[in-house]
């Protein structure tokens, strides 16, 4: 490498088998499988530091302390003309990824998501396929404890069952399910609060093994397939080399990110930026999909009772079409006020208060993620459309989720625990009025996905094909939230999980 005094410095460079960009949800899954050969030499490179004793990470309640910190990568995105240009997605900078500051709701998809994936050209990807996958995981996954259940949100979920006619099911995962309302199934521990993060239950069992290095606070910026992962560490810069091959595990934001950096995207993008090309792979950095919520408001009666797994533990799906198998509506109940969004535009923050949080499962707006600049340091242009879609499917869900939660609101037992609406207030009442509110104060559910997707080697915007290499690149794969063809009408972490174990199946076969 040339320095920036026009000298050479000689770096050093380290060999191993396998090299995975991104110690998060699924690449500590890549990570964990293949190390457990003991001949297979495995990298696993992370941005931000260890989780290992911090209770600040390991604490699933603490979760919302983490947003915006040292662990959070803290993305803003561009201007929304439809949308809230103010949101901010955070990503974890910490072992374990987003699964180390998530609040791990953990769906399994509907068998309808994964046929999905499939139509768009993900062969082998179908829920049947998935469910061996589904069964081995190492994630403790279990309903929210009953020391942990609320009393007002176990009124909540009987006010949805009184006021809408869906079930209440006890265990999401139990069967799939058209609707329903329900505490949640939760990556935990519930006898000591501590998450069942990708990190504490695939890496940490193993940190002894000689085969597996993990380097923690090390920055990838560059990837040569041939030459190896350009990587930061401190004040200094290395090589890591992969003899077998390289797994980008970055996530839906920094794996197209690292791609874009080195040369691998549009053309005409790289070419603009002053990037050499080296491989025009138009696809990477569109499809940026996500899920977008929207809030209603309510201050408490009284105040709420403390006990909870992580603020967030029961929630609803509808399905409006009554024939349709899978749900397209979903709310949170949040048994804390969330107000960053609605305080901005001038309504009270409650001392006690609470809100649900209705978003569109399967939205159609579709975004695209692009580089402003050369530099590594720079951070992506994040233009996720919110609310653009010609037909107004999504705006239109957001407006019937308004209503039908004031409809919850409306329903005993939960009615009471209501002294008053206050965002977005008892006078916005239209739909053009519940549109203008529901999108000034939307957030996201911190949902990005599809921006390196998987598809058929006819498609050419597929990034990925069905078992995860890189188009044109054999020895490079990727296994994270960025292959996802298509949106899931659930929350998204199992599915990660999935594709890392799917993946590590996939490398071991060809090691
Ligand atoms: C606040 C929040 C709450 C959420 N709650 C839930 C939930 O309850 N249930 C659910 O299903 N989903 C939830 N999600 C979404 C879910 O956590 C993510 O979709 C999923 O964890 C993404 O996994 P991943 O492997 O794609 O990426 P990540 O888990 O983000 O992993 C990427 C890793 O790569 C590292 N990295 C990035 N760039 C580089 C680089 N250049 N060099 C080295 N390392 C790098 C990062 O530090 C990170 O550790 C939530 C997300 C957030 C942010």
């Amino acid at each position: 490498m040339i320095t920036a005094r026009g000298g050479w410095l000689k770096l050093d460079t380290s060999e191993f088998d396998v090299v995975i960009v991104g110690g998060g949800t699924a690449g500590s899954v890549v990570a964990s499988r293949l190390s457990a050969d003991p001949a297979v030499r495995v990298c696993l490179i992370e941005g931000g530091p260890s989780d290992v004793g911090d209770q600040r990470v390991l604490q699933l309640r603490n979760w919302l302390n983490l947003l915006e910190t040292e662990f959070d990568y803290d993305y803003p995105i561009v201007e929304q003309p439809r949308g809230n240009s103010h949101l901010r997605h955070s990503r974890a900078k910490v072992l374990g990824g987003c699964s180390s500051h998530n609040t791990m709701i953990s769906f399994l998809p509907p068998p309808g998501d994964f046929a999905d994936w499939v139509a768009a050209g993900a062969t082998g990807w179908s829920y049947d396929e998935m469910l061996p996958y589904w069964k081995r995981l190492a994630v403790n996954i279990t309903p929210v404890a009953p020391a942990d259940r609320n009393p007002i949100t176990a009124d909540f979920v009987a006010a949805c069952h009184t006021a809408l006619g869906v079930p209440v099911l006890d265990d999401f995962n139990a069967a799939p399910f058209a609707d329903g309302t329900g505490f949640f199934p939760v990556g935990y521990h519930p006898e000591t609060g501590v998450r069942s993060s990708a990190s504490v239950s695939y890496l940490h069992p193993h940190l002894d093994r000689p085969n597996l290095t993990i380097m923690t606070d090390t920055w990838a910026f560059h990837l040569d397939p041939e030459a190896g992962v350009t990587v930061r560490q401190g004040d200094q810069i290395k090589i890591i080399k992969a003899t077998h091959e390289y797994v980008l595990s970055a996530g839906a934001i920094d794996t197209p990110r690292l791609l874009l950096l080195s040369g691998i995207g549009p053309a005409a993008d790289l070419e603009r930026l002053g990037i050499a090309v080296r491989a025009d792979l138009p696809g990477v950095g569109e499809n940026l999909l996500d899920h977008p919520e929207s809030l209603i408001l309510w201050e408490a009666s009284r105040p709420i009772p403390p006990m909870s797994a992580m603020d967030s533990d029961a929630g609803l799906f509808v399905r409006r079409d009554a024939s349709a198998e899978r749900p397209d509506l979903m709310f949170h109940l949040y048994q804390i006020p969330f107000t960053v969004n609605t305080e901005r535009l001038g309504y009270d923050v409650p001392q006690h208060g609470f809100g649900m949080t209705p978003n569109v499962p399967r939205p159609h707006s579709v975004g695209r993620l692009t580089l402003a600049d050369a530099d590594p340091a720079t951070k992506p242009l994040l233009d996720f459309r919110y609310f653009t879609d010609p037909d107004g499917y999504d705006e239109r869900t957001i407006v019937d989720g308004l209503r039908l939660a004031r409809e919850v609101a409306a329903t005993e037992p939960f009615a009471s625990w209501i002294a008053r609406e206050i965002a977005p207030g008892p006078a916005i009442r239209t739909d053009e009025e519940l549109s203008a509110y529901g999108r000034a104060v939307h957030h996201t559910v911190f949902h990005p996905a599809g921006t390196c997707r998987m598809g058929a080697a006819s498609d050419e915007l597929a990034v990925v094909d069905p078992e995860l290499r890189l188009r044109g690149f054999p020895n490079v794969r990727i296994a994270d939230a960025s292959v996802f063809p298509t949106m899931l009408t659930v929350n998204p972490m199992v599915a990660v999980f999935l594709v890392g174990e799917r993946a590590a199946d996939l490398i071991s076969a060809d090691l």
